[in-house]
C-alpha cells in the first residue's frame, strides 16, 4: 500500500516515520509513505503563501484553492494507482475499526492534511474527498489525525504483524466488540499483587472461559454501547463510500 501525505509540515513524520513497525514494514515493501509539502505548490516566490484571509471575515487564515488543487492532482498523477483521497477534519465521518479495515483494502490512499482553519471550500467541492475525524475534539492541523490512520491502517495489512501479533482478535477489530480480558505477564507477584490461579492453571478451556467472562464484565462496565443488543450503524458522513 501507498501513502501520499499532503501537508505543509512534512517534517512532523520524521521521527513516526522511523518507529520500528512502520520502518519494518516500509523495509520489507508492505507499505510506501511518500510526503508532498503543499508550500511546493504555492504560486508566488520567495513567501510561498499557500493561505488568504477568509472572505466575510472570521478568524485565522484558509488554505487557497489554486495551489491545493494543483498539488493533488499533481501527486495523484504521480503514479498510476489513482489515490483515494481523504481530507482529515473534525466535521468527518468518526474513524473506527470498521472504517480503518476498510482503508486497509485500498492500494493507495492521499492524506489532506490542512492547517489553520481548514481548506477553502472549494477544494472539497472539486475534488470530492472522503472527509475523516478522529474524534470529537479540534486539533492544530490534519496531521496527527493523518498519522492515527496510517498507523490504524499498517498493523492490519497482511504480513506487518507477525502471526502472534495478529489483529484479528483485537478490540473492535472484524466485528469483535468487547473490551480486551486483562492480561498478566512475568512476574508471578508484584508488591503483593498476584497473577489470577486459572492463568497459571494449563487449564486452556478454564482460561477461554475466564478470559471471555472478564471481557464481558468490562465491557458491561465501561461500554455498554458495544454490546450487540445495544449496538447502531456508524452513520456514514453525506460524501463517504459505503
Ligand atoms: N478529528 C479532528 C481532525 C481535526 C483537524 C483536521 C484538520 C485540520 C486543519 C485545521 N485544523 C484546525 C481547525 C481549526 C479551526 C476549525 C474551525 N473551528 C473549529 C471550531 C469552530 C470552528 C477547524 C479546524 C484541523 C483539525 N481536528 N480533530
Amino acid at each position: 500500500m501507498r501513502f501520499d501525505v499532503v501537508t505543509l509540515f512534512p517534517a512532523i513524520f520524521d521521527g513516526y516515520l522511523t518507529q520500528s513497525l512502520l520502518d519494518k514494514a516500509i523495509v520489507r515493501g508492505l507499505v510506501e509513505i511518500q510526503r508532498h509539502n503543499l508550500r511546493d505548490w504555492a504560486e508566488d516566490t520567495p513567501h510561498r503563501k499557500v493561505d488568504d484571509r477568509p472572505f466575510g471575515g472570521g478568524p485565522g487564515m484558509l488554505l487557497q484553492v489554486e495551489p491545493t488543487v494543483t498539488c493533488v492532482r499533481d501527486v495523484d498523477a504521480m503514479c498510476d494507482v489513482p489515490a483515494r483521497k481523504i481530507l482529515l477534519t473534525p466535521q468527518g465521518r468518526r474513524l473506527d475499526q470498521r472504517l480503518a479495515e476498510d482503508l486497509a483494502t485500498s492500494d493507495r490512499i492521499m492524506l489532506m492534511c490542512g492547517r489553520y482553519e481548514g481548506f477553502d471550500q472549494r477544494v472539497l467541492d472539486i475534488l470530492q474527498p472522503e472527509e475523516i475525524s478522529i474524534g470529537d475534539f479540534v486539533l492544530n492541523g490534519g496531521e496527527v489525525a493523518a498519522m492515527t490512520i496510517i498507523d490504524a491502517v499498517v498493523r492490519l495489512l497482511p504480513g506487518v504483524l507477525g502471526d502472534e501479533q495478529s489483529s484479528l482478535d483485537d478490540s473492535f477489530s472484524r466485528g469483535n466488540r468487547m473490551l480486551e480480558f486483562p492480561q498478566y505477564t512475568r512476574p508471578r507477584e508484584f508488591e503483593g499483587h498476584t497473577v489470577p490461579d486459572v492463568l497459571l492453571s494449563g487449564d486452556h478451556a478454564a482460561i477461554a472461559k475466564w478470559r471471555a467472562e472478564q471481557s464481558r464484565v468490562k465491557t458491561i462496565d465501561r461500554r455498554r454501547d458495544l454490546l450487540p443488543e445495544n449496538s447502531k450503524p456508524n452513520h456514514e458522513h453525506p460524501n463517504q463510500r459505503s
